[in-house]
């Protein structure tokens, strides 16, 4: 289709989408980026360059990315005009092009407009939030052995109180259903009822089941040896509570996972390795100190959208911080590959902050696009330069006798490593 504002490289190809979900990538593959607002100025154009050169190193002039930029966010408000967050034809594209990339995007808090990268999530049905947590030799860690956190969290990307329907206190939509509740639910626990916003918090069977279907998959395609359910089921019943009896119940339907020592926790043999896979559960609060006490216990977790968000940030502290903690969002089709962390407001635009977490965003895109060599130049890029204590501010302050570098000479320093790396063509 014809667009308005986004310019098609006239040099790239699409990347189409099988039945099955898997991608015909073309040599030339058109991939759209969101810059991102705050920092996303700093971190976008140095994931470009190390892509670009990782690449090129890999493949010479046989393969290249085409980048296309789409808008969304405060750019997108100077591009489109005032009130045009997130454009009809970003969402188009991102959907006609199946695979993207963005920087971060800003929330205010309180009032103003709804989460931009929820409405993404939500709007494309990226019902999985995927991001891993490992430790990269020489990160400076607050914990003892940061090398026995080894996570991918696998959070609910589309439900929870995290959906964001809910109605500002004294509103007419929330004296109404305050009034619903109580005259004709019987709800008496409602404390302030005059002066309380209310949230609802949707979870059911089928999103629940297809998140906790894909956790199960990559336990049984990567040779991980369990997968937990995370969830506040002791208090939220319905909610929480039923996201784990589902779980469990698709451990069994799906994947034949049967009752280890009397239940409630499961095992199944994996098909590939013969291997036993342990399906169990934690209630959130006990997780979020096991993970400091015992992180060896854990590997593949599935959990909420609200539960997801916490668990992300707290894991990526221990192994060095937000600096350095990829993700991606995947659907059917469609999957947009970002960071964990946000816009970084206070640093934007001074070159400063850690362009990792995105780079490595961009190495799970590679990947997933089964450019294998490129991802693992990358990998072995940033691996090398914080081996090299060429760092940013967040590493360098804790890490004796760095040397504090910027975004973008931390960008070259991972190009330098790639370009000298053995292989490629
Ligand atoms: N997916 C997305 O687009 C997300 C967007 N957001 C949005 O971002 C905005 C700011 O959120 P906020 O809560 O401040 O969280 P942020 O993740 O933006 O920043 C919190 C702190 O994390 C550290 N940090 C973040 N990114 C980096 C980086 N690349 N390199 C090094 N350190 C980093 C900094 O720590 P220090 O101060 O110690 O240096 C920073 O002050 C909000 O509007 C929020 O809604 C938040 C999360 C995800
Ligand atoms: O959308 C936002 O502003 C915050 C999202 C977030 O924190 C996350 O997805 O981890
Ligand atoms: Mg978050």
């Amino acid at each position: 289709m014809g667009y308005q504002k986004i310019r098609v490289p006239a040099d790239g190809d699409k990347i189409t989408v099988n039945a099955d979900l898997s991608l015909n990538v073309p040599n030339h593959p058109i991939i759209p980026f969101i810059e991102g607002d705050g920092i996303g100025v700093d971190i976008s154009p140095v994931m470009i360059k190390v892509v670009d050169a990782a690449v090129q190193k890999a493949y010479g002039t046989k393969r290249a990315i085409a980048w296309m930029e789409v808008y969304c966010g405060e750019k997108s408000t100077k591009v489109y005009g005032p009130d045009e967050w997130m454009p009809a034809e970003t969402l188009e594209a991102l959907r006609e092009y199946s695979v993207s990339i963005k920087g971060p995007l800003t929330t205010p808090v309180g009032g103003g407009i709804r989460s931009l990268n929820v409405a993404l999530r939500q709007e494309l049905d990226l019902y999985v939030c995927i991001r891993p947590v490992r430790w990269f030799k020489g990160v400076p860690s607050p914990v003892r052995a940061p090398e026995k956190t080894d996570m991918i969290i696998f959070r609910e990307n589309s439900e929870d109180i995290y959906a964001g329907i809910e109605w500002k206190a004294n509103s007419e939509g929330a004296i109404k259903l305050i009034k619903f509740l109580r005259e004709e639910m019987g709800v008496t626990k409602i404390r302030f009822p005059e002066s309380c916003g209310i949230g609802i918090k949707p979870v059911s069977e089928e999103g629940t089941k297809r998140l906790v279907r894909k956790a199960i998959q990559y336990a049984i395609d990567n040779d991980k040896p369990s997968v937990t359910l995370v969830h506040k089921g002791n208090i939220m019943k319905f909610t929480e509570g039923a996201f784990k009896d589902w779980g469990y119940e698709l451990a069994r339907e799906r994947f034949g996972a049967e009752l280890l020592d009397g239940g409630p926790w499961m095992e199944l043999k994996n098909p590939k390795t013969g291997k036993m896979i342990v399906i169990k559960d934690v209630i959130a609060d006990a997780f979020l100190q096991q993970i400091l006490m015992r992180p060896e216990d854990y590997s593949v977790i599935a959990t909420l959208n609200l539960n997801g968000d916490y668990i992300s940030d707290a894991l990526a502290a221990e192994v060095g911080g937000i600096g350095i903690a990829p993700g991606a969002n995947i659907g059917g089709s469609v999957s947009i590959f970002e960071a964990t962390h946000g816009t970084a407001p206070k640093y934007a635009g001074q070159d400063k902050v850690n362009p990792g977490s995105l780079i490595l965003s961009a190495e799970m895109m590679l990947r997933y696009m089964g450019w294998t060599e490129a991802a693992d130049l990358v990998l072995s890029g940033i691996s090398a330069a914080i081996e090299a204590k060429t760092v940013t501010y967040d590493f360098e302050r804790l890490m004796p006798d760095a040397t504090l570098m910027k975004t973008s000479q931390f960008g070259d320093a991972i190009i330098g490593h790639i370009n000298r790396a053995q292989g490629g063509l």
